[in-house]
């Protein structure tokens, strides 16, 4: 039987570089892994296409989904649903791929219950005032959605010590690395080693 695929959770607060981070390590290593898409309620931001960024959905379409019990996890994140889509979680892994999801710290509490083995990674941001600093940067959200979403920050970052491993993301290449390694450690600790990193532990 084809053994399952790991699943990766990658959290921290709104603006730390999730989406950086997780990108640069799929341009690098664009085989090893599965982004999920998330469903969300929040309007697309100029350049996010529905379908690639999210699945762009109305709050009776997400609330449906709900209900069909389409969603492994949900959660409301500053007045919009965010939520990951089981089936194809679920498919994924099945088919011994490891899948990468990239959301907030109630969803991924949700996860852990119905994933215990998953790899639950925590990025944080430097300091609070830098963190401020990428959000405003990045110039997608209003003051008031800023400001809410640093207060959900605070939170978020009081709930780190739930995670197997926290990362810093100070340069997006060393957290890119870091987390690389956290996933071959992890492959290696569940006996999955691929086959590339199977070539170091070879003794001639
Ligand atoms: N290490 C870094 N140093 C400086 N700027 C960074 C770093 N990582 C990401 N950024 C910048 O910070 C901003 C926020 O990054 P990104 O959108 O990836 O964050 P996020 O955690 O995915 O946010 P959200 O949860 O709101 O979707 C972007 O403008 C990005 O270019
Ligand atoms: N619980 C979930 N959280 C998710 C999901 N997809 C994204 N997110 C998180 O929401 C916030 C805000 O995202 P943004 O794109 O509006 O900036 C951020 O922390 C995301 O990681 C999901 O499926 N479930």
């Amino acid at each position: 039987m084809q053994e399952k695929g790991l699943l990766i959770v990658l959290s921290g607060p709104s603006g730390v570089g999730k989406g950086t981070v997780r990108k640069e390590i799929f341009s690098q290593e664009d085989t090893a892994f599965e982004y999920s898409i998330s469903m969300t309620t929040r309007a697309p931001r100029q350049g996010e296409v529905n379908g690639v960024d999210y699945f762009f959905k109305t709050r009776e379409e997400f609330e449906a989904l709900i209900k069909q019990g389409k969603l492994l996890e949900y959660a409301e994140f500053v007045g919009n649903y965010y939520g990951t889509p089981v089936d194809y979680v679920q498919e994924t892994l099945n088919k011994g791929k490891d899948v990468f999801l990239e959301i907030e710290v109630e969803g991924a509490k949700q996860v852990r219950e119905k994933f215990p083995d998953g790899l639950f990674i925590f990025l944080v941001p430097p300091s609070l005032s830098e963190l401020k600093k990428r959000i405003v940067t990045r110039g997608t959200e209003s003051e008031e959605v800023i400001n809410n979403r640093m207060n959900a920050a605070k939170e978020e970052i009081e709930m780190m010590h739930l995670y197997d491993y926290v990362v810093e993301n100070d340069k997006v290449e060393n957290a890119v690395e870091k987390i690389k390694a956290i996933v071959i450690a992890e492959h290696l600790r569940r006996e999955r080693v691929e086959p590339k990193y199977k070539r170091m532990l070879e003794v001639n």
